[in-house]
């Protein structure tokens, strides 16, 4: 039986991509980042599929990514911010890995993205400030995020420092396999 696949997934912005970089990396595994597949399927940056086909096409993409890696293989994949917020999509992804869903205080995730351009959902309305934009869309998704498993505060920790917790907690649940993919976040949070 193939190891499972380790998923990071969480909000825009907190690291999700960096943070599966270094995890595949660390344990030898291949990577995969969704947006990255996605750009280079499509031969077009994410803004570009958002412009021209809509963000609905971009969600189907997304969609037929999360239906194909529903099987344990080993990778380490970086989901992109919306992916787990569709209970499909969600599902299919835990079926073949664990899931670890990263979060960070809204100031930090806008002190991290205050220069970012390829993020068509942070595209600011007039008189809007980006952590106006961060906390609607945070608002909106915070219900659905809630019922991803396994949450790791980012706030004012290195990269490397959230994938050491990630690795520490991964080992516990592939020592236990006590991974129930409906269970909701630490109710302490
Ligand atoms: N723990 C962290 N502390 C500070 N900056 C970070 C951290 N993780 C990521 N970053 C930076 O924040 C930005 C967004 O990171 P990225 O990995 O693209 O996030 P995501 O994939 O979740 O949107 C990048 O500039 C990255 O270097
Ligand atoms: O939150 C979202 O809906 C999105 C997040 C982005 O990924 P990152 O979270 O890696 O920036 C990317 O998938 C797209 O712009 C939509
Ligand atoms: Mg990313």
């Amino acid at each position: 039986m193939p190891l499972r696949n380790l998923v990071i997934t969480g909000f825009v912005g907190t690291g999700k991509t960096t943070v599966a970089r270094i995890l595949a990396r660390r344990l030898g595994r291949p990577f995969l980042d969704f947006d990255e597949e996605i750009a280079r399927r499509a031969g077009r940056s994410i803004p570009e599929i958002f412009d021209q086909d809509g963000e609905a096409a971009f969600r189907a993409m997304e969609a037929a990514l999360c239906r194909e890696w529903s099987t344990p293989r080993g990778w380490v994949l970086a989901t992109g911010g919306g992916t787990c917020l569709h209970p499909a999509n969600r599902a299919a992804l835990a079926a073949g890995g664990h899931l670890f869903f990263l979060y960070a205080d809204l100031n930090e995730v806008a002190r991290r993205l205050a220069d970012a351009t390829d993020r068509p959902l942070l595209r600011l309305r007039p008189g809007e400030t980006l952590l106006e934009r961060l906390q609607a869309l945070w608002n909106a998704r915070e219900a659905a995020y809630r019922a991803i498993p396994h949450w790791v505060d980012t706030t004012g920790r290195s990269p490397e420092a959230v994938a050491e917790e990630i690795l520490q907690r991964l080992h516990e649940l592939e020592r236990t396999d006590d991974d129930d993919p409906h269970r909701g976040p630490d109710p302490t949070l």
